[in-house]
């Protein structure tokens, strides 16, 4: 079941500190939630080795690292890139075996954006421009004044298991553009990428301690050892709301900076005059991908009412279509990220009926008659029926479900999308070019997608609002963030 590509098959993954791979005492399995079965064994660092990782970073600052110009550390950047892009396969077969997602998805989605990220913000950074300004006084006196950035310092990256070598990146490749060190602590699901690009990083002849790779769990463990070092300089997160909260009591001791990006409950709106097909195409991709568990996927959607069954039904059609099963299969489909993950989607599709949901399609888990009965995977599940104040809409499920409603006016399609605890993103689908502009505006989302979803141009503010984060990441929105700027004024 699994790819004999694994690059973890026949050793341990391990955490990277001061330019060295090195274990501590104890140890955790990697599972591979297409078989329920361990794929490695994964060495969990201990409190020491998290100080370690964070001193290692500060004295890189003061090292070759700290002292290169920003041409050369671009140049890094781009050595990092290739360094992925030269070790493709082994990254696919690492992020699928964590994760179990579909082969397209990581060829064409997670790897591919793996070296965009380091791409996008070597130029970005290389090209970045400070503002400047030629002052002149009422009372006679003129000066220069002009801005130099600096970095942070030692940066704390704590990033997710849905797209884990994506969004690790987005957040490394804009802190080390900036000069920044990091020290890295991916979900204890997703160790795998994490760890080849350390094998990356480090062949690309990066310093040592600008790239510290701490495996472990979150509350009590590796996380929150390292987003409490008081020697930390900045925090930056993606993952659920919750956590997010809990990262920023312990960011508060020290007033340290945060960047979050955190969960969704995001709505699609589509209008009776949209392209039904591409509607339907683009709702499917944007419930059903990566099996629902990105921050991105529509959960919620407002359908206006002369279409409402036609679309349900079509929905529905594609839905049942989906082939679930083994990435290397080429499935479409694959199981959640683990059998905890799992039981938390049943539970809701178990509120779901018990709050009176018409279940349309799925609601279970499918069978197999095989090994993959042992994987985590469930039916990708349409409800309707449901009203507004229903736990089934307000609450992030972060799986292959979404609700459907239907609305009879503008108004009332703003209003149903805009009622929610969430702000990241949200998907419109119109033909009329004035009222996908008029509801854009009124989205209470960072982001809004008209006829599309998760077209993504890197430069873009890129996060959410409310209990969706705080901050925005992407282009020059990444380089304030993970740099400390100062206005110099010189008297003329
Ligand atoms: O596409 C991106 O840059 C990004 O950050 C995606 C986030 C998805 C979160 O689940």
């Amino acid at each position: 079941m699994t790819d004999a590509a694994y690059p973890f098959a026949q050793r341990d993954i391990l955490n990277y500190v001061d330019g060295a791979f090195v274990a501590g005492e104890a140890f955790f399995d990697n599972v591979n939630p297409v078989t329920g079965t361990v794929a490695a064994r994964v060495s969990q660092a201990d409190r020491a080795m998290v100080d370690w990782a964070v001193a290692a970073g500060r004295r890189a600052l003061k090292g070759p690292w700290g002292k290169m110009s920003q041409a050369e550390r671009c140049k890094v950047l781009v050595r990092v890139a290739e360094g992925i892009e030269a070790r493709f396969d082994d990254f696919a077969a690492a992020e699928i075996a964590d994760t179990g997602k579909s082969l397209h998805q990581a060829r064409t989605i997670d790897i591919p954006r793996g070296a965009a990220n380091f791409r996008a913000f070597a130029s970005l950074a290389e090209a970045r421009a400070m503002p400047s300004f030629r002052t002149e006084l009422a009372d006679g006196r003129s000066a220069i004044n002009y801005a130099v950035a600096r970095p942070l310092g030692v940066v704390a990256i704590i990033s997710p298991w849905n797209l884990p070598l994506l969004l690790m990146t987005w957040k490394v490749a804009p802190a080390l553009a900036c000069g920044n060190v990091v020290v890295v602590k991916p979900s204890e699901e997703t160790p795998s990428t994490a760890t080849l690009l350390a094998e990356v990083m480090d062949a690309a002849g990066v310093p040592p301690g600008v790239f510290n790779l701490v495996h472990g769990f979150g509350a009590d463990s590796t996380g929150e050892w390292l987003t409490a070092n008081p020697d930390i300089d900045a925090i930056t997160f993606t993952g659920e709301s919750a956590t997010g909260g809990a990262i920023m009591r312990v960011a508060a001791a020290g007033v340290k900076p945060v960047s979050f990006e955190l969960g969704g409950k995001n709505a699609a709106l589509v209008f009776a005059d949209c392209d039904f097909e591409e509607a339907i195409a683009g709702t499917v991709r944007s419930v059903f991908s990566n099996c629902g568990q990105v921050c991105l996927c529509t959960e919620r959607i407002y359908v206006e009412r002369p279409i409402f069954e036609r679309f349900v039904k079509a929905l529905a059609e594609r839905a049942e279509a989906l082939t679930i099963g083994d990435p290397w299969s080429g499935a479409d489909m694959g199981p959640l990220i683990s059998h905890g993950h799992r039981d938390k989607v049943l539970s809701y599709y178990a509120l779901a009926k018990e709050e009176g949901a018409t279940v349309v399609t799925g609601g279970g888990v499918p069978s197999f008659g095989g090994p993959l009965d042992q994987g985590a995977f469930v039916q990708p599940t349409i409800l309707t029926g449901l009203g507004q104040d229903a736990r089934c809409v307000r609450e992030e499920v972060f799986g292959p479900v979404c609700h459907i409603a239907p609305f009879d006016s503008e108004d009332e399609a703003i209003e149903l999308a805009n009622d929610s605890d969430y702000g990241l993103a949200a998907a419109i689908w119109t033909r009329d070019v004035g009222r996908a502009h008029r509801v854009a505006g009124q989205m209470e989302t960072g982001i809004v997608w008209v006829n599309e979803w998760f077209l993504r141009d890197l430069r873009t503010p890129f996060g959410g609002m409310k209990l969706s984060g705080i901050g925005r990441e992407g282009g020059e929105h990444s380089l304030s963030f993970y740099s400390e700027p100062t206005n110099i004024c010189v008297k003329l």
